[in-house]
């Protein structure tokens, strides 16, 4: 596993291991150790995965304080446009944001430091998306931003998403 920095501090790129043979592919995404080793946060709560149509967007979702969480986000099967966002409004790279093409292809995963909002476009005709967050969901602290306010292209204007995410505020600028 490489673990490579990104322009936004507390997200990383992360380049899994993965063995392939005449049966398919084995790919690990989780290393205590490397993890530890990175200073990544280790102490996984949750873990839980979504099965997506194209041009589905799930987001930009997060989890404000004291339930707030890092998140590693990885994909199964397909193909996704990942976009994350730092929320912290005190933070120098407040409202910049940052996308990834993760796929089944590249075994690619994105870990997600506190106080950024998260969310993806499926790109291929299903997808697959796994998570592991670090604290427990709390459905008075998820909350999240509107997918078309932070001046991100998506490349699509009329995705497929739920009424909560299209009820978002926007970003507070
Ligand atoms: C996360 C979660 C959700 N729920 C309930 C809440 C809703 O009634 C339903 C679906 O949740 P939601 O619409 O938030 O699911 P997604 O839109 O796929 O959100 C996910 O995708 C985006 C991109 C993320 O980054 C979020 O972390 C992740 O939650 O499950 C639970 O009961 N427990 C849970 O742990």
């Amino acid at each position: 596993m490489k673990i490579n920095n990104t322009f936004l501090p507390e997200v990383y790129l992360l380049d899994n291991f993965f063995h392939k043979d005449d049966r398919g592919y084995f790919v690990k995404i989780f290393n205590k150790q490397i993890f530890k080793e990175n200073k990544l946060n280790a102490e996984f709560k949750e873990s839980f995965y979504s099965i997506s149509e194209k041009n589905v967007i799930r987001g930009m979702h997060f989890q404000t304080p004291p339930m707030d969480h890092e998140k590693l986000v990885y994909v199964i099967s397909g193909s996704i446009l990942d976009v994350v966002i730092d929320v912290r409004k005190s933070s120098p790279t407040y409202g910049k944001s940052i996308a990834f093409d993760l796929n089944e292809k590249n075994k690619r995963s994105l870990y997600i430091g506190r106080g950024f909002a998260h969310g993806f476009l499926t790109k291929s005709k299903t997808a697959i998306v796994g998570y592991m967050t670090t604290s427990l969901y709390s459905k008075e602290h998820d909350t999240g931003i509107k997918w078309d306010s932070f001046g991100f292209d998506w490349g699509i204007s009329d995705p497929i998403i739920s009424q909560r995410d299209a009820n978002f505020e926007n970003l507070e600028t």
